[in-house]
């Protein structure tokens, strides 16, 4: 796989001409601050013992605590994991919440384990790695085959080695334990908003346009849900074995039933089974990737066809598709800004484990879109005004912000 801290490098370089910053700046931000790998040794229920390898990457904290997602996969390798984490200082300076860039991996495949086996690997995680994350240091949340459960049991594990409870150290938890209201279905509903406005300003609706969603999990099946309630026409959707499609549509409910029932959409009745690269390709009028990175690379933008990609996953196109995508005029909404959904709601839920005191669904919703709504048009004016693509206004809006704080803390 490309190398995604390389592309992070190429999408920072591309905003350096129009940023003035002193010497140093765009060197810091080149080089995550902390790396931790550690080895989590793990009792397996037939009594063997496995060790599997983990990483958080801490990249900056000029804007406050380090944030971002624990990913379990397979894969998962310490340069994506960098990568996530710049992304991650990139995204929350976009939306303007006061946390820099973290992100954490295990290579796993969850889905091989019992769920006592997972629970021991994420306890085994937080004990390797606890002493460099807190309310104030650094919060993971979900990501990548990680969900509440996962950061409940981390959120208990930590609260018992520093001997009290701390909700806020992880956010996405279950809501009895500090979870907040509207976290499931942010991301989704963060890119929803900023499709929303896009929509807007070339005067379209939802109405009858035609959707392409790779990757049926938390980010994307909550996308299907939302476009289709919109009155959008989700026309395919997949998940890692392979998609599905009906140019009539696709039903939001049976299909989660389906992928419920058998673990996978595929072959679902009335639709036609398709590969995820096919997906891709698809003549629709959006496409949102929402699975794994560097899967629109300069080997097939040219056949993309969508007129919108809303990026719900993380670095879904390489530097070289966005150069191909750009010239043909697709719109992109950019990952640090179209998924910004997800950790805008952690950071609500951060603040709520503060406080002590839970807002209502409909607070949160309406705090989301504000954010959301605000942080697109920063983005869109910053395009016209400097007369960029959506990725570099982003980067300009976002890097411009963590340099200012750099320079108020004296570091440049
Ligand atoms: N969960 C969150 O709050 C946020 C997630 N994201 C990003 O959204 C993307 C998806 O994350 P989640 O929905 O949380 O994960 P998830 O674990 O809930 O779902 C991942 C989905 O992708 C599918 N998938 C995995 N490998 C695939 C492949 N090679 N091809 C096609 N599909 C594949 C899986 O089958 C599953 O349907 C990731 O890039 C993640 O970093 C971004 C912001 C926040
Ligand atoms: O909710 C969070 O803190 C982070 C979510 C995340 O990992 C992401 O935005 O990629």
């Amino acid at each position: 796989m490309q190398n995604p801290y390389e592309n992070y490098l190429k999408q920072l370089d591309n905003v350096k001409k129009y940023i003035e910053a002193p010497e140093g700046a765009f060197e810091i931000l080149k080089n995550p601050l902390r790396i931790i790998e550690v080895s989590i040794p793990v009792k397996m229920d037939d009594g063997s013992i496995k060790v599997f390898k983990g990483w958080r990457s801490q990249h900056n904290n000029a804007l406050g605590p380090t944030k971002g997602g624990i990913r379990y996969h397979p894969d998962v390798t310490k340069e994506e994991v960098m990568a996530l984490s710049a992304w991650m200082s990139i995204k929350n300076a976009v939306v303007g919440i006061p946390y820099g860039g973290g992100k954490g991996g295990i290579k796993v495949n969850p889905k091989e384990l019992s769920q006592g086996e997972l629970e021991r690997l994420s306890r085994g995680f937080i004990d390797a790695i606890y002493k460099y994350i807190g309310v104030d240091q650094d919060i993971p949340a979900p990501d990548v085959y990680t969900n509440s459960q996962i950061m409940s049991w981390m959120m208990d594990e930590y609260s018992k080695l520093v001997g009290s409870y701390q909700p806020g150290v992880i956010t996405g938890k279950i809501k009895i334990v500090g979870g907040s209201q509207g976290r499931g279905t942010a991301t989704a509903r963060g890119g929803f908003f900023v499709l929303r406005e896009a929509l807007k300003i070339k005067g379209e609706s939802f109405k009858g346009l035609t959707v392409a969603v790779q990757g049926f999990g938390n980010a994307g099946s909550f996308a299907a849900r939302f476009l289709s309630e919109a009155g959008a026409n989700v026309v395919a959707v997949s998940d890692s074995k392979g998609g599905i499609y009906n140019s009539q549509g696709l039903p939001y409910g049976p299909v989660l039933e389906h992928k419920m029932k058998t673990g996978t959409v595929r072959d679902f009745d009335g639709a036609r089974n398709i590969t995820n690269e096919e997906l891709l390709e698809l003549d629709v009028d959006i496409l949102i990737p929402a699975a794994i990175e560097n899967v629109i690379t300069k080997e097939n933008a040219e056949q993309i066809k969508a007129r919108y990609i809303l990026e719900l996953a993380n670095g879904p196109i390489t530097p070289e598709a966005d150069e191909i995508l750009y010239k043909k005029g697709t719109f992109i909404l950019p990952d640090v800004l179209a998924n910004a959904g997800g950790v805008t709601v952690s950071y609500f839920e951060w603040v709520q484990n503060r406080t002590g005191y839970y807002w209502s669904e409909r607070e949160v919703h309406e705090k989301l879109d504000e954010v959301m709504t605000q942080a697109f048009h920063n983005v869109y004016e910053t395009m016209k005004e400097k007369e960029v693509n959506s990725r570099i206004a982003s980067y300009i809006v976002s890097v411009s912000r963590i340099i200012e704080a750099m320079k108020a803390r004296g570091w440049i």
